[in-house]
């Protein structure tokens, strides 16, 4: 993908959740992170309506988004909350997983190319596994309580969506020092933080640890705990 990339630093603030998604989904498809329809972002709503979640529906193209195409799921179980045309994300259930097991506001799922060759050559079909990251001076970009090292998770990607979204559930509530980030196998990444401004961050972050291990870098297990 060659097209340039909006600068979201340089565009007008956003004041609606719908909007933000529509505009962060081109981006993310500019990138080439969403080829022909993968990906899917979402948000919490806040206040009165933290109950529920933004996100973008399923099978579309997302550099083609704008705020009406945004559903209304329940947060923390996935469940449609309006009826309307559009079907919210397959993956839904995955972004449920993650609101229901941490404090994230918002999450980004992509098949960005350097997390995907991650994802397939430490994916196991048929059990979770790790990828220890340790030394790089990205990892500070991650949140984490120890920025030296992390093991981000990959998780089986069953052909059954929601068998993934209790593995992350169960996983998840048994790492509470998880990194913000984990990958699914032969398949992508998933981000999240307290918004998608700090969830993008992230991404980027995850995305470029990703392709040093790819051009060879070593993180040494040495220093894991
Ligand atoms: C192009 S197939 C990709 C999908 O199977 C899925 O992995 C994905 O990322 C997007 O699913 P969607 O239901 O559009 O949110
Ligand atoms: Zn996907």
């Amino acid at each position: 993908m060659t097209t340039p990339v909006q600068d979201l630093r340089g565009t007008p603030p956003v004041t609606d959740a719908a909007a933000e998604l529509a505009r962060y989904s081109r981006v993310l498809y500019e990138r080439g992170w969403m080829p022909g329809t993968s990906g899917n972002l979402s948000v919490r709503q806040a206040g009165g309506l933290r109950d529920t979640a933004l996100i973008t529906p399923s099978g579309r193209d997302k550099g083609e988004l704008t705020r009406d195409d945004m559903v209304t799921v329940h947060a923390e179980t996935g469940e449609p909350r309006l009826h309307g045309p559009l079907r919210a994300s397959a993956e839904t259930c995955i972004h449920a997983a993650v609101y229901r097991t941490t404090g994230a506001e918002a999450v980004i799922h992509v098949h960005s190319p350097y997390a995907t060759v991650v994802a397939c050559r430490a994916g196991d079909p048929a059990r979770r596994t790790t990828v220890p990251l340790t030394r790089f001076e990205l990892l500070k970009g991650l949140g984490l309580a120890d920025p030296a090292a992390t093991r981000v998770p990959v998780f089986p990607n069953w052909s059954d969506v929601p068998r993934i979204a209790d593995d992350v559930a169960d996983w998840l509530r048994a790492t509470p020092d998880a990194p913000p980030g984990l990958l699914i196998a032969d398949h992508g990444i998933t981000v999240w933080g307290r918004d998608l401004a700090r969830a993008l961050a992230r991404l980027e972050c995850f995305e470029a640890i990703c392709q040093l291990l790819v051009l060879g870098a070593r993180s040494r297990e040495d220093h894991l705990p």
